[in-house]
């Protein structure tokens, strides 16, 4: 047990005040020698923690899982999921929760680690997780976040001293992940599934308690958990639209309740632009392509809605009908966020009917023409019309013309639609060839300065002033990149 008073730590557990089906309390799982390989300060400081003293041997100890926090015994959650369609009993086979923090804001974030040891619900795997995989959920949730989508965190890495087995021999790491609430869609459909009406309601008051606090203790508030959600996961599922954002592992264990990104397994951003864009290994079908991230999203909330069925009304076909009603309004939903979304990416303020067309022109020629998402958005904004044949070509100069007649039709001036659009097309990404560049100098050469410059650029990704050339180009061509879950 560690003193955790000096170093900021004010932890609750509230999740493990849910009926016990919920989770099992953990012991904890040492690593031979832990080391704190990359701290996220900026985070520290806005949770209320002290970065010098999470240095200390004591909070790496923490952090390896090596050691539990004065008063609180970490738990792993129990949850299911349907994975690439399948539906499956799954929970934190490698993940263990220590508590919540109240920051000084007041606001209360999960504190888990991930990759800290096998749980009862690891079924055949090792409870580990290999350093590489860590560091990249480290760099892209912080880009995420960077970029003004909502996310989990990432506080810190360590290693453990101690090798995985994977296709190879790997260095073992534990992250320690930083989230609004690990409650998921599968944390539901587990409840459905396997708990009691009166723990599922528990877990549904919880989550509204949580993340929905206006609706709680109305009458109609289960319903109005399913609609909160909805439009919850809408907005962001636009939001990763716009920046090329790839999650590659829709399943529902992937979603959460709370409207944060989790899980950046396989996940990658996109440079040519093409829907039918695939990086995971796993997605043969293409079932988590780019371009179908909405409907999926809407699939996984219809299975959301399914588990609530049973708190929405005490008559079943009534419940249903509720459900049916409330998922039918998600595509306009979404529609109208991701509309919102492109309006804002080309500068424009107010809605003209014609502007789907406008936006779906640009996309189909981007396709056509093979040009980069993020940059083909970077030069409109800068209005340097280079460095993509599209631009050259008759139906670009065309419909130009057509957008810049359309931007001219609103109140606002041009300057202020150019600062619109500076706040909404980014200038860095996190490119696949860089991200793999940091990965290896930490990983194979234990040089984490790269990783370290990379961090610093994305954590600015609409910086118009510190254009970061190097940082913008497209990786060189070559085979196509592929993301594995690193399991
Ligand atoms: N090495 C492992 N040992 C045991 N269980 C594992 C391991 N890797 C993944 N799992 C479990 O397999 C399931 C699906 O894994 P998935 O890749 O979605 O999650 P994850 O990356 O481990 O975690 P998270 O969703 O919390 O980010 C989860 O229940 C996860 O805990
Ligand atoms: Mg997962």
């Amino acid at each position: 047990m560690t003193n955790t008073n000096e170093t900021g730590w004010k932890l609750d557990n509230s999740y493990a005040r849910l009926p016990k089906t919920f989770f099992t309390k953990l012991d904890p799982n040492p690593v031979s020698s832990p080391k704190l390989v990359t701290l996220n300060e900026a985070l520290a400081q806005t949770m209320g923690l002290d970065a010098q003293a999470l240095r200390s041997e004591d909070s790496v100890d923490i952090f390896a899982g090596n050691t539990a926090m004065e008063g609180f015994s970490p738990l792993a959650q129990a949850y299911a999921g349907h994975q690439f369609g399948h539906f499956n009993m799954l929970g934190d086979g490698r993940a263990m929760l220590l508590g919540e923090q109240i920051t000084p804001e007041g606001e209360r974030v999960d504190i888990q680690l991930k990759g800290s040891g096998r749980t009862p619900y690891s079924r055949g795997g090792d409870g580990r997780a290999a350093l590489g995989p860590m560091l990249r959920e480290y760099i892209i949730s912080e880009a995420m976040h960077g970029l003004g989508i909502p996310t989990t965190r990432s506080l810190a890495v360590v290693t453990t001293g101690d090798t995985i087995i994977r296709e190879t021999r790997l260095p073992g790491a534990v992250l320690t992940r930083v989230a609004a609430s690990h409650l998921r869609v599968g944390t539901f459909q587990y409840g459905a599934n396997w708990g009691t009406a009166e723990e599922l309601k528990s877990l549904a008051d919880y989550a509204i308690k949580r993340h929905y606090p206006k609706i709680e203790g109305d009458d109609g508030r289960y319903l109005s958990l399913l609609k909160g959600m909805i439009n919850r996961q809408a907005k962001l599922i636009a939001k990763w639209q716009m920046v090329g954002f790839i999650h590659g592992v829709m399943n529902t264990d992937n979603m959460t309740i709370s409207g944060e990104t989790i899980d950046y397994g396989p996940c990658a951003f996109m440079d040519t632009y093409n829907p039918a864009t695939v990086f995971s290994s796993i997605d043969t079908q293409g079932r988590y392509a780019y371009g179908n991230q909405p409907p999926i999203g809407g699939w996984n909330l219809a299975r959301f809605a399914e588990s609530l069925l049973a708190l929405l009304h005490e008559d079943e076909d009534e419940a249903v009908k509720m459900a049916q009603d409330a998922i039918s309004e998600y595509p306009e939903i979404y529609r109208s966020h991701w509309l919102a979304g492109m309006r804002s990416k080309l500068g424009l303020f107010n809605e003209e009917e014609q502007d789907e067309a406008l936006i779906q022109d640009l996309l189909e020629m981007m396709e056509k023409h093979r040009a980069d998402f993020t940059n083909t958005f970077r030069s409109l904004t800068m209005g340097k019309l280079e460095g993509t044949a599209l631009f050259g070509t008759e139906e670009f100069i065309k419909w130009n013309e057509r957008w810049e007649e359309r931007r001219s039709r609103q109140q606002q001036s041009k300057e202020d639609s150019s600062e619109l659009m500076r706040r909404s097309n980014p200038v860095v990404i996190p490119r696949n060839h860089r991200v793999e560049e940091a990965l290896d100098a930490a990983v194979k050469n234990g040089e984490y300065s790269v990783m370290e410059r990379l961090l610093k650029v994305l954590s600015k990704p609409y910086d118009y002033e510190n254009e970061n050339e190097e940082y913008c180009r497209p990786a060189p061509t070559g085979l196509p990149y592929r993301t594995y879950c690193g399991t």
